[in-house]
């Protein structure tokens, strides 16, 4: 399959141009940037030089030409740009039958009104929405294989899924509202220059309080209401969340072990039990580390990814993966 990518010089477009470069099945045919950038014309490796020798591919602009290119010569296209892009880009490659994996929240959410809410926009092509299968690749695996258009998860949204649905799936949870504190790096910022993420203004500081976008995506697709406070740190990469979770009366730690075993076969992620998952140990790897301790009723579940892999790149190659039915792991383990 011929692959493009559109946004391919920021950090979630690099680190997929790196993965399709080196898929199997896969065929990097064009990396385009917006017409009017600063880097057109660049090579890929100019910007990234750990890339050198492996993504020397000039930064092409998205002209009307190159959507004639992309027409003629894609199979899949891969939005890895800001979600306002990516609502008016995608309906432009569905019409000419591409696949569209969006990296962005432009399609995630249900419907204009949460667009309104959270993202501060209209949402143009809201009758899109239903269409789109939310790319959460453990979870929704036959409806990403079939649809046209994903909706690649959000980063801090599929650590804390995979670490509360199996959950949620067992009938564990009490009605009290989940709390998830997540610290993020600073690569989940995108790699745009802005003062709040300067090298010497980044701490470790919460941000969006009570009003963060993935709190409703996170609510919408585990079906129970979370309080959400993510926390810029000062590290390049990871995603490392602490989520306070009040089982029903009763429930204990064989339950709580039993639920989590429907995420034992998955290749992607890694149950540690009662081992802390940290950044470190998924810097630069595909998987999502879920490690958790109970005391009570109360139970601390820890869940780590890498924002630009499991967050970003990786679960959409996962996606890819799911659509031509080849294994989830295919270029993605081993790959870095
Ligand atoms: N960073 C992360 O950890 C994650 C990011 N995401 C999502 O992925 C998307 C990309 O994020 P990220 O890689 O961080 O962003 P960056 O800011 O690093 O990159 C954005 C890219 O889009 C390009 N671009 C901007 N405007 C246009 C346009 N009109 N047409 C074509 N290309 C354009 C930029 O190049 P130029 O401006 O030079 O044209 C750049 O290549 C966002 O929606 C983000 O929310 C999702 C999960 C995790
Ligand atoms: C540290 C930082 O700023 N992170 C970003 C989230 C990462 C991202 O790009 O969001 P999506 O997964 O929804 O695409 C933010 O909070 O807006």
């Amino acid at each position: 399959m011929n692959v493009v990518i559109i946004g391919a010089s920021g950090y979630s477009g690099a680190e997929l141009a790196s993965l399709v470069v080196k898929h199997p099945n896969l065929t990097l045919t064009g990396c385009y940037v917006s017409e009017g950038s600063l880097d057109k014309k660049k090579l890929l490796s100019d910007l990234y030089p750990e890339h050198l020798g492996l993504l020397d591919l000039p930064l092409l602009p998205l002209s009307e030409s190159a959507f004639h290119d992309i027409q003629i010569g894609a199979d899949y296209v891969c939005l890895c740009t800001d979600h306002k892009v990516s609502v008016d880009l995608a309906p432009r490659f569905l019409a000419m039958s591409k696949k569209v994996f969006d990296l962005s929240g432009g399609y995630r959410l249900a419907s204009n009104d949460d667009y309104v809410t959270y993202y501060g926009f209209e949402h143009k092509h809201p009758e899109l929405l239903n269409k789109a299968a939310y790319g959460l690749a453990e979870w929704n695996g036959d409806a990403i294989a079939e649809a046209q258009l994903v909706a690649v998860a959000g980063c801090y949204p599929t650590a804390a899924l995979n670490a509360l649905k199996p959950l949620q799936q067992a009938g564990l949870l009490s009605e009290q509202r989940i709390i998830i504190n997540a610290v993020s790096g600073v690569t989940g910022a995108g790699r745009k220059a802005s003062v709040g993420t300067h090298f010497c203004e980044v701490s470790l500081a919460p941000y969006g309080l009570f009003n963060h976008r993935h709190g409703p995506e996170i609510e919408q697709h585990l079906g129970h209401q979370v309080l959400f406070t993510p926390h810029l740190g000062n590290f390049p990469r990871g995603i490392l969340e602490t989520i306070y979770v009040q089982l029903k009366p009763n429930v204990t730690s064989v339950q709580v072990n039993q639920a989590y075993q429907v995420l034992a076969n998955e290749p992607l992620i890694r149950l540690l039990g009662d081992k802390i998952p940290s950044i470190k140990g998924v810097t630069k790897q595909p998987y999502v580390d879920i490690g958790w301790q109970q005391q009570g009723q109360q139970l601390i579940v820890i869940a780590a990814i890498d924002n630009l892999l499991k967050g970003a790149a990786g679960q959409a190659l996962q996606c890819i993966n799911l659509s031509m039915n080849l294994d989830h792991t295919t270029g993605l383990k081993g790959a870095f």
